[in-house]
């Protein structure tokens, strides 16, 4: 059983914290991108998880085992690294909580809560969990995981053509969530109760920019996306992640202009969440 899991860029937050992990979240929308990661159960002797062959998450694994009552080793592969704002640990975290249900009687949604617990007590993320569940273009209108916190979702309408890099630097989630002030906070509350009046791809990408810009620098994007301005139909950037809706004629052109300053993708909106297979 291969268990695959979407990667999310969020474009809007604001955490709720709650003296309970599982009625703590975030308010905000995001995007699920068809770039997915994958977890395969390798033994129940140990607790741990390997994204493209190195440990990681070490502190969040035997926190997921200790809710779990039992050991998981799962074997992961990502497109994307950790750290760079893809919603990959939550990824990483559902890929071996999820794990879970080829040895334990449980429903799927409550498989899913020890790794949005790991999240928020780790504090690596607050709606990438329920995120990533569900797919889409996802409003977070209550935060927690599945089944307890609540996702709506913009109807896209047609393909979305996307181009993802991943810009130099690195943040961790922790550090970047501390700069944040409460005026722009309340910026994104404002933002989301807009989007909800009028949800579509178009407003989601405008209102992630306005928002985003409160906390990341523009300067150079703005100067290296010029000469392509009008081919983008929108564009914002989250940590490291910079996502682009570009027209179809001008998918191919600017990905070979962006990738030759990144790590380029070129993808679309990932529609239906997390999927287990059966590899053939
Ligand atoms: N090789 C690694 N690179 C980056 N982060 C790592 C690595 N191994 C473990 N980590 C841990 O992974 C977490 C990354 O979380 P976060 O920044 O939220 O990632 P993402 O943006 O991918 O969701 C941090 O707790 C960090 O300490
Ligand atoms: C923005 C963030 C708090 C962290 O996201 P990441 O950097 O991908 O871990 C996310 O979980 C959210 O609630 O929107």
């Amino acid at each position: 059983m291969l268990i695959k899991i979407p990667l999310h860029i969020s474009g809007l937050w604001y955490p709720i914290i709650t003296n309970n992990p599982l009625t703590t979240g975030s308010i905000g929308a995001g995007i699920n991108i068809a770039l997915y990661l994958t977890a395969k159960l390798r033994n129940t002797e140990k607790c741990g998880i390997i994204l493209n062959n190195e440990e990681v998450l070490k502190d969040h694994s035997q926190t997921i085992c200790g809710k779990l009552g039992a050991n998981l080793y799962v074997d992961e592969k990502s497109p994307i690294s950790l750290g760079y704002g893809f919603g990959v640990s939550a990824a990483c975290l559902l890929g071996l909580s999820l794990s879970s249900l080829l040895i334990k009687n449980n429903t799927i949604e409550k498989a899913t809560w020890p790794a949005h617990i790991a999240e928020v007590i780790y504090n690596t993320g607050y709606g990438d969990v329920i995120a990533e569940f569900y797919g889409g273009v996802e409003i977070r209108v209550k935060p927690g995981p599945p089944g307890i916190g609540v996702v709506e979702h913009i109807y896209p309408g047609r393909k979305i053509d996307l181009i993802v890099s991943i810009l130099p630097g690195r943040e961790d989630t922790p550090k970047m969530l501390k700069r944040i002030s409460r005026e722009t906070y309340d910026l994104a509350k404002k933002l989301v109760e807009e989007l909800l009046e009028k949800p579509s791809v178009e407003e989601f990408f405008e209102k992630a920019r306005i928002f985003t810009s409160k906390i990341f620098s523009y300067d150079s994007i703005d100067e290296l996306l010029s000469p392509y301005r009008s081919k983008i139909i929108g564009y914002f950037r989250k940590k490291q992640a910079l996502t682009l809706w570009v027209e179809k004629e001008w998918l191919d052109e600017i990905y070979s202009y962006l990738n030759k300053y990144f790590l380029t993708f070129k993808t679309w909106i990932d529609m239906y969440g997390v999927r287990f297979e059966n590899p053939p």
